[in-house]
């Protein structure tokens, strides 16, 4: 019989590396012995002395593409790329329960490693890597759900590897997910991160804890706790009643605001400050590493973020007009292949660019085009595929966690003809998901390790302060027009209550 194997944390490593002692201390659940243009005797005796170890620790141990090795030292299993003994042959040299895994890197490599009976596949490379020359195209974090589908229905085990870091692990994990049937992976391989670690045994830990955390998390949905059976008053007190966490806690807001104009800065820093929270406006990749130990939430558009670190806070993405240049769409493609947002907001176009639909396009940073026929059905879709909260703005707003959809019908006519209150918008949660987020016991980020705190209430939150606002400065005899609507929107953020909150939501439970 095949040994049972945790996949969780596959070490690959060779001489020129680490003894995988400490790593395994810190977590490494298989090892792999991996080595090039060396000597067969060299091969079989850094084998042997990695076997011993392995034992130890009760680790079970693979050669990298050497049958002859894997037999000589009675390893538990085998690693073959594409190019090496071909599965069949192998499996008839092997004894019986060796395991056998194999590298892939297209739907067709997959399938044919299913049709093999292989034990586990090794896919990527996901990121770049400068552990090995890849003579393969990078599959991006999006590129391996797709290969993961394909194992639908089997017991064949699934690891991603390049590129792998503590920083990026996250996302691997949540963006590398087949979206028909949640199939996910088992582990995440690595080489670098550790071996080149000046502390192999924390960044082993580390890595083991990220990947435990994620898998003990029943998927979807990701950042919050609802089932459709929720009432909607539930859902309105409680997203009122964050508006007193914003007061109590005044977050800091970071605002990466790479695509906007100084008057919007403005704008949006002082619906912040009106809100009771604190702006920070900065684009400075410098400031990220220390920022991101202080900040409370992160709203960014098309633009980088170099910190990784930021993945953990709650972080609004607003993929600006994404539909409207070549450069906003592979920016935001980017962005996404590697981080991991909490809310993806957007207009029509904008959700229409990134869910592929042609039923709304970008024209500038306005959205045309007939919208969408079932809009629930796309922000569920987006949340579930991007593994976070989706906010779709328009006449009405829906929201969605990849399970509930919550549509919002709040909002005054004037918001859509000033500039600029996209962005307010785009604050407005980052505020609230910000106060979520400072506000949720320690155990709930500990246990998810994404941002702790319920980010679809904290969303609707955000949408319902700037919409019932809206509609309060609206309302008042001296707004004459939307020149005088601006700064009476600021005085409604500033007086808002959760009861004026609460009192004029409208809103409705979908699904
Ligand atoms: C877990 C895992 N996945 C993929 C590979 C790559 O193996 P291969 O394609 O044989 O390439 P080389 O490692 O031989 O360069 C791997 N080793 N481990
Ligand atoms: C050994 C290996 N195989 C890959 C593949 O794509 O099949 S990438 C890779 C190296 C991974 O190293 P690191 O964790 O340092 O990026």
């Amino acid at each position: 019989m095949t040994r049972a194997i945790d996949y969780s944390l596959y070490l690959v490593t060779g001489r020129e590396l680490l003894p995988p002692g400490k790593a395994i201390k810190g977590g490494v659940t298989v090892v792999q012995v991996r080595e090039k243009n060396i000597d067969t005797k060299e091969f079989l005796q850094i084998a042997l002395e990695t076997k011993q170890l392995c034992r130890k620790y009760d680790v079970p141990l693979i050669i990298n593409d050497r049958i002859d090795i894997a037999l000589a030292i009675h390893a538990d299993g085998v690693h073959l790329g594409q190019s090496d003994m071909p599965i069949a042959i192998a499996r008839q040299l092997l004894p019986q329960g060796t395991i056998i895994g194999t590298s892939v890197n297209t739907i067709e490599e997959a399938k044919k490693a299913k049709a093999d009976g292989v034990d586990y596949i090794g896919i990527g490379a996901v990121w770049t890597t400068s552990s090995k020359k890849l003579t393969a195209p990078v599959l991006g974090v999006r590129g391996v759900g797709p290969i993961l589908e394909v194992l639908k229905d089997t017991e064949i085990r699934a690891v991603a590897i390049g590129g792998i870091k503590i920083t990026n692990a996250l996302r691997a994990l949540h963006g590398a997910i087949a979206p028909s049937d949640y199939r996910y992976l088992d582990g995440l391989a690595v080489v670098s991160e550790v071996v080149a670690s000046p502390k192999p045994f924390e960044t082993a830990r580390e890595l083991s804890h990220i990947i435990k955390s994620f898998k003990s998390f029943k998927l979807p949905p990701v950042f919050s706790f609802h089932s459709a059976k929720c009432s909607v008053d539930s859902f309105v007190s409680k997203a009122g009643k964050l508006l007193e966490s914003v007061r109590a806690l005044s977050p800091l807001v970071h605002q990466l605001q790479e695509i906007t104009n100084i008057v919007v800065s403005t704008q949006s820093a002082n619906a912040t400050l009106a809100l009771g929270a604190s702006p920070i406006m900065s684009n400075a990749s410098e400031e990220m590493s220390d920022l991101s130990k202080i900040i409370g939430g992160l709203l960014i558009n098309i633009g980088t973020i170099t910190n990784k670190e930021c993945m953990l806070l709650a972080v609004v993405f607003d993929p600006v007009a994404v539909g409207a240049t070549a450069h906003r769409k592979s920016a935001t493609e980017e962005f996404l292949n590697e981080f991991q947002p909490t809310v993806i907001k957007g207009n029509a176009g904008e959700i229409g660019a990134l869910v592929g639909s042609l039923e709304a396009k970008s024209r500038g940073v306005d959205s045309i085009g007939p919208g969408f026929a079932n809009p629930a059905e796309i922000v569920r879709r987006l949340a579930r595929r991007e593994r976070c909260i989706v906010l779709l703005t328009g006449e009405t707003d829906w929201i969605s966690d990849g399970d509930v959809v919550i549509k919002v019908a709040n909002g005054h006519c004037y918001l859509s003809s000033i500039t600029g209150s996209g962005c307010m918008l785009g604050t407005c949660v980052a505020t609230f998901c910000a106060a979520a987020s400072l506000s949720a016991p320690p155990s709930e980020s500990l246990d998810r390790l994404l941002v702790g705190g319920d980010m679809l209430i904290a969303t609707l939150g955000g949408l319902l302060a700037l919409t019932v606002a809206s509609e309060l400065a609206g309302e008042r005899p001296d707004v004459k027009g939307t020149g005088t609507f601006l700064p009476a929107l600021i005085d409604a953020l500033f007086h808002l209550t959760p009861e004026q909150i609460t009192e004029r939501a409208k809103v409705e439970i979908v699904i």
